[in-house]
């Protein structure tokens, strides 16, 4: 119902989602930084071929949570599962090995090397420093084309990353991922300090990889407008605990979501 008062691209998605199976799930984490409870007791899911958006004030413990997921902070309590096995142990390169690829907020692209360079180093095919000195194959080479060109990104090719704008870094660094043909792309804000004329773009990107390349995606945004447009479903947490889960339409309409952005207790 409330979907259908979506956009219908997202009501589509939203349709077909539904009956995915589990891809992440945690089990009432919570994470602790001595007396600071960053996470509390924190349940949710994201779904195959879902995009999920997570959203909360600033120290809401959004990245927290992120980390928690990824590999790089183990929880205090809780589990996390990918894909119904316990990985609440595993370290991050043994999760990421997996398919579950994080962007960061501050982009990691590698400002001395080309952007052809940056998106080669990129390919999911050797590990550590096997990468640096073994040849690419030409399906990498190929896959670098292929989405440079998709991103605009082609004529660029021989620029050092460095030289880019920020927006150009932020395209540069979702390519990056996709080069590791990631099953699950966990996004810390992809819409930060990206410019309006930039945005739209980026979004369609976003849910092209979600359709056409079956990537399930989990995104930490600020920009409303942009997590409301992109999200089948939202999580909202404050003060590291879970306080609404919904619709993007059930999320904008929950009254503890307008408290915690007002600072209401
Ligand atoms: N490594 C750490 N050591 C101690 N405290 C931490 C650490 N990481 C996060 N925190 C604290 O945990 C709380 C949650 O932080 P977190 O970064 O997860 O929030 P967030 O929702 O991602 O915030 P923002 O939107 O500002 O990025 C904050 O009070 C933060 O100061």
């Amino acid at each position: 119902m409330m979907a259908a008062e979506n956009t219908s691209s997202n009501a589509t998605r939203t349709a077909s989602s539904a009956s995915g199976e589990t891809v992440i799930r945690t089990d009432r984490i919570t994470k602790r930084f001595g007396g600071l409870v960053a996470v509390d007791d924190v349940d949710i899911e994201v779904r195959e071929g879902e995009i999920v958006g997570l959203i909360g004030p600033n120290g809401a413990g959004k990245s927290t949570l992120f980390n928690c997921v990824t590999g790089s902070l183990s929880p205090s309590e809780g589990s996390v599962y990918y894909r119904g096995r316990d990985v609440t142990d595993w370290p991050q390169h043994k999760i990421a090995r997996e398919g579950l690829v994080r962007m960061f907020q501050h982009t990691r692209v590698y400002s001395e090397m080309t952007i052809l360079d940056n998106m080669l180093v990129s390919a999911d095919e050797d590990t550590g420093l096997e990468r640096v000195f073994r040849p690419p194959s030409s399906a990498a080479r190929e896959r670098a084309k292929e989405l440079l060109q998709y991103l605009g990104l082609w004529g660029l090719r021989d620029l050092h990353a460095g030289r880019m704008s920020f927006g150009q870094q932020k395209l540069l660094e979702f390519g990056m991922a996709l080069m590791a043909d990631p099953d699950v792309l966990l996004m810390d804000e992809p819409a930060g300090g990206i410019n309006p004329s930039m945005l739209e773009q980026l979004m369609g990107y976003i849910r092209d990889a979600n359709t056409e390349s079956s990537v399930t995606i989990f995104l930490i945004e600020h920009n409303m407008d942009f997590v409301m447009e992109v999200s089948d479903r939202i999580y909202a947490l404050a003060h590291g605990e879970k306080i609404a889960d919904g619709t993007p339409e059930e999320i904008q309409n929950d009254d503890s979501v307008l408290d915690a952005y007002l600072g209401r207790e």
